[in-house]
């Protein structure tokens, strides 16, 4: 029976740079996760690709999703609603791989209270005003967008104690290096455990 792999989450306020750090990270060689597309209500951004950036659902749909228990956990962010496909993620735990999810903050509390043994990492911005100057640059979203998330964004850094490591966000390729650092311990880590539960079993 294969071990099984770890539950990785990265949040942090919108525009901190969660999306440009995970593909720097997954761009890597040596690096072996599997990212957990979500589900949103939100309208694709020019550019985005059903399947590959979300799933685009009609509120309708996901709430269907929700009263059907096929979410890990949702929260309405800004508006929409954001939320994790359940089967996918049980699915490649138990083949013994490592899963990543990329969230806000409220569900990354209710994935801690599901999976309390997965890594939780808060990505920080080096500042407020360099996060809504990110998002400015982005491009993305109207003024009243940018300040709605920037009043959430507040919140969000309110609850950064809750995670197992903040890491800031000030150069893509030092985060980067921080997140692969954290997890490659936290590999080391449980086999260490692991492997004295099995001396210990050899004895006994
Ligand atoms: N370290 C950095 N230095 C400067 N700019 C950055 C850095 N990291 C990301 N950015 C830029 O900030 C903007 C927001 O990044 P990104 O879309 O990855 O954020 P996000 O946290 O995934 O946002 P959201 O939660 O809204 O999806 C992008 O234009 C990106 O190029
Ligand atoms: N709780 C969840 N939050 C999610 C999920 N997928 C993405 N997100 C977060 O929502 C905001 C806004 O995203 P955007 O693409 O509209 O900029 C951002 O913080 C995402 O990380 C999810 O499945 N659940």
């Amino acid at each position: 029976m294969c071990e099984r792999g770890l539950l990785i989450v990265l949040s942090g306020p919108s525009g901190v740079g969660k999306g440009t750090v995970r593909k720097a990270l997954f761009s890597q060689p040596d690096i072996n996760l599997h990212y957990s597309i979500s589900v949103t209500t939100r309208k694709p951004r020019e550019g985005e690709v059903d399947g590959v950036d979300y799933f685009f659902k009609t509120r309708e749909e996901f709430e269907q999703m929700i009263r059907e228990n096929k979410l890990l956990e949702w929260a309405e962010y800004v508006g929409n609603y954001y939320g994790t496909p359940i089967d996918y993620v049980e699915k490649t735990l138990q083949e013994g791989k490592d899963v990543f999810l990329e969230i806000e903050v409220q569900g990354a509390l209710q994935v801690r209270k599901v999976f309390p043994e997965g890594l939780f990492i808060f990505l920080a911005p080096p500042s407020l005003s360099e996060l809504k100057n990110r998002i400015i640059t982005r491009g993305t979203e109207s003024e009243e967008l940018i300040n709605n998330r920037m009043k959430a964004a507040r919140e969000e850094l309110e609850m950064m104690d809750a995670y197992d490591y903040v890491v800031e966000n000030d150069k893509v390729e030092l985060a980067c290096e921080r997140i692969k650092a954290i997890v490659m311990a936290e590999h080391c880590k449980r086999e260490r455990v692991a492997n004295r539960y099995k001396k210990m079993l050899e004895v006994e």
